[in-house]
C-alpha cells in the first residue's frame, strides 16, 4: 500500500515535470512573444521576477536598467511580460484612448480591489472616477485650502519646536503631515499623526517595518487574504507592528459602518467628504447612481489615504533636501519667496505661490527625481493587440514602462541625477516629459491636491524655518528599493536648526 502511494507520487511528479518542461519549451520557442529577447530564466519562468521582487525585496527596477543596457529598448521580463524603455513606448502605453487595462496581478497586492486605484475593469474605474473627480477638482481644492494650510502650520510649528532640541527625521515629519492632510481632506476628521512625539507615529513605524515584504503578497496572494481574515488580536503578540497596521484598518470600517447605519448624518457635516460624493445621489451623473457596496466604500477610503500620503511626502523629502543642500538654489528660492511674501507672519495664498516660477521649477524637479510611484505600472493589452513603439504586441501581454525611465532619460534631462530646477525654466517643452502622475485614463486623480500640498509645504517650511540637512547627503538617495514608492537605502533625511541662523 505504502509502495503504491510512493509510486503514485512519483508518477504525479513525472507528469508535473513533463508539463513544466513543455511549458518552458513553449514559452521559449513558440510563444507569440518569442521574438522579444530577455534572460532565459525570465522568459521561461516567473522565478526571475520573484527573486528580485520578493527575495531581494524590491530590486527589480534597478535590475531593469541593466537588462535594457543588455537587450535594448524592449525586454521580455516574464513569460508573458514586456518592459519598454523608449519615450514613444511610454506615450503608447499610457495614452488616453489606450485599450490596455490595469494588470490585476499587480493591483491585487494592495487588497483594495473595489476602489478607484484597484478597479481593473475600465467601466468600474470610469464610474468611480466620475463620482470622485469633483472632490479633487481645482475648485474643490481652493475651497479646502484652509484645511491643508492648518496642517502645514501645525507641522511648521512642531518642526520649529523639535529642532530647537535635536535633529528630527524629516521624512517621518512629512509623512505625518501628508497623512493628516489627506485624512482631513477626505473625511473632515482628524487622524492626528502629527501629534506623535518626534513624528514617529506607530502606524508609520509599522508600515516602515513591514514594507520590505510587500511583494511577497503578489506571489502568495493567500497571505493577504489570511492576514485580512484573521482577527487583529491574533497579531497582537505574534507581530505587534502588523497589529498596529491592521487595527488602523478598523478605523475605516467603523467610519463606513457608522455612515451606512445612518446616512442622514452626512447632512450634519459642514463640508463635503468623499462619502458625500459616494453615498448621496449625484445630480451631475448621467449613468447609474448606485451606492457602492460597504466593502467598496472601505476599500476606497483606504486607497485614497494610501495614494495621497507617501507620494506627496516622498516628493517633499527629496525636494526639500536638495534645496537645503545647495546654497545657490536655496538663496534663489528664498529671494523669490521673500519678494512675493514679505511678511512671513501673514498667510500666503496658493494662488500667489502658483505664480512663482522658481518655486514651480523646484517642485517639478522634486517630482521628477522622486517620481512618486517608481514601480512600472503594468497593463494588459486588450483583445485587438497593440502597437507599442512600432512593435506589434499580442493581446493579453503584460506591458509596462517605469516613469523613472522617462525622468532619467539623458536626452531629455541632461545630467539626470542632478537636482537642477533651472532646466524647467529654460525649456518649457520639458513639461510633456514630467510624468510622476502617470498618463492616460488611469492617471492620478489627486493631482490638484498633490500640487496644492507641495506648494504650501515647500513655501511654508522653507520660508519660515532656517533648517539644514543633518547627517544626510545626496548619496543617501542614490539607490532605493522599489516598493511601489521608493524606499531609500541610505540614512534617513534629518533636519536640524541651521548654524548660520538669520
Ligand atoms: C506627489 C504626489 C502624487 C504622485 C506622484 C501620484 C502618482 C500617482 C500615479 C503614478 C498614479 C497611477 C497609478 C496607477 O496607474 O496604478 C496615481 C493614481 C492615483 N492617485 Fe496619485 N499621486 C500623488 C498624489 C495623490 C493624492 C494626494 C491623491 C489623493 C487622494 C491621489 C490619488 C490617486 C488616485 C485615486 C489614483 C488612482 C487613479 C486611477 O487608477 O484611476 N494621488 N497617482
Amino acid at each position: 500500500m505504502a509502495l503504491s502511494t510512493i509510486g503514485i507520487l512519483q508518477n504525479l511528479l513525472l507528469v508535473y515535470a513533463g508539463y513544466t518542461l513543455c511549458k518552458v519549451v513553449y514559452r521559449v520557442k513558440f510563444s507569440p512573444l518569442r521574438a522579444f529577447k530577455g534572460p532565459l530564466i525570465a522568459v521561461s519562468t516567473n522565478l526571475y521576477r520573484f527573486y528580485y521582487d520578493a527575495i531581494l525585496q524590491g530590486r527589480f527596477l534597478s535590475n531593469l536598467e541593466v537588462l535594457h543596457q543588455q537587450y535594448g529598448s524592449v525586454v521580455r521580463i516574464g513569460p508573458n511580460a514586456l518592459h519598454f524603455n523608449s519615450l514613444r513606448a511610454y506615450f503608447d502605453i499610457y495614452k488616453a484612448d489606450s485599450s490596455v487595462v490595469k494588470d490585476p496581478e499587480l493591483y491585487a497586492v494592495f487588497g483594495f480591489d473595489e476602489s478607484s486605484i484597484g478597479f481593473t475593469d475600465p467601466n468600474a474605474s470610469l464610474m468611480r472616477r466620475e463620482l470622485l473627480s469633483p472632490f479633487f477638482s481645482r475648485r474643490a481644492i481652493l475651497e479646502l485650502e484652509a484645511v491643508i494650510q492648518s496642517k502645514v502650520d501645525k507641522s511648521v510649528n512642531l518642526l520649529k519646536e523639535y529642532t530647537a532640541e535635536k535633529p528630527v527625521n524629516a521624512h517621518y515629519a512629512f509623512r505625518c503631515l501628508t497623512l493628516d492632510v489627506i485624512w482631513n481632506y477626505c473625511f473632515a476628521d482628524d487622524f492626528n499623526a502629527l501629534d506623535a512625539k518626534d513624528f514617529t507615529h506607530p502606524i508609520l513605524v509599522s508600515i516602515q517595518t513591514q514594507i520590505r515584504s510587500f511583494w511577497v503578497l503578489k506571489y502568495i496572494p493567500i497571505l493577504l487574504f489570511t492576514i485580512l481574515s484573521v482577527p487583529d488580536t491574533v497579531f497582537k503578540y505574534v507581530s505587534p507592528t502588523l497589529f498596529v497596521y491592521l487595527e488602523s484598518r478598523r478605523r475605516y470600517t467603523e467610519m463606513v459602518d457608522k455612515l451606512l447605519d445612518d446616512p442622514s448624518t452626512l447632512h450634519d457635516s459642514d463640508r463635503a467628504t468623499i462619502f458625500h460624493h459616494l453615498i448621496l445621489p449625484q445630480k451631475h451623473l448621467k449613468g447609474s447612481n448606485q451606492i457602492p457596496s460597504r466593502s467598496s466604500l472601505i476599500d476606497e477610503a483606504i486607497a485614497l489615504v494610501q495614494a495621497g500620503s507617501d507620494t506627496v511626502a516622498n516628493t517633499c523629502t527629496i525636494g526639500i533636501f536638495h534645496v537645503l543642500d545647495d546654497p545657490f538654489i536655496r538663496k534663489k528660492l528664498l529671494d523669490e519667496l521673500r519678494l512675493a511674501w514679505p511678511d512671513e507672519e501673514s498667510q500666503v495664498s496658493l494662488q500667489t505661490l502658483e505664480k512663482l516660477s522658481y518655486l514651480t521649477a523646484v517642485i517639478k524637479e522634486s517630482l521628477r527625481l522622486s517620481t512618486g510611484v517608481v514601480t512600472p505600472l503594468s497593463r494588459v493589452v486588450g483583445p485587438q493587440g497593440a502597437i507599442i513603439d512600432g512593435h506589434h504586441v499580442p493581446a493579453g501581454t503584460i506591458v509596462a514602462m517605469g516613469a523613472t525611465f522617462v525622468h532619467k532619460n539623458e536626452e531629455i534631462f541632461p545630467e539626470p541625477l542632478r537636482f537642477w530646477p533651472e532646466r524647467w525654466i529654460e525649456n518649457a517643452s520639458l513639461n510633456r516629459y514630467l510624468v510622476p502622475f502617470s498618463r492616460g485614463p488611469r492617471m492620478c486623480l489627486g493631482m490638484n491636491l498633490a500640487w496644492a500640498e507641495l506648494y504650501l509645504i515647500f513655501a511654508n517650511v522653507l520660508r519660515k524655518l532656517d533648517l539644514t540637512p543633518y547627517n544626510t547627503s545626496a548619496e543617501d538617495f542614490r539607490t532605493y528599493r522599489e516598493l511601489f514608492v521608493p524606499v531609500y537605502d541610505g540614512r534617513e533625511f534629518h533636519l536640524a536648526r541651521s548654524t548660520n541662523a538669520k
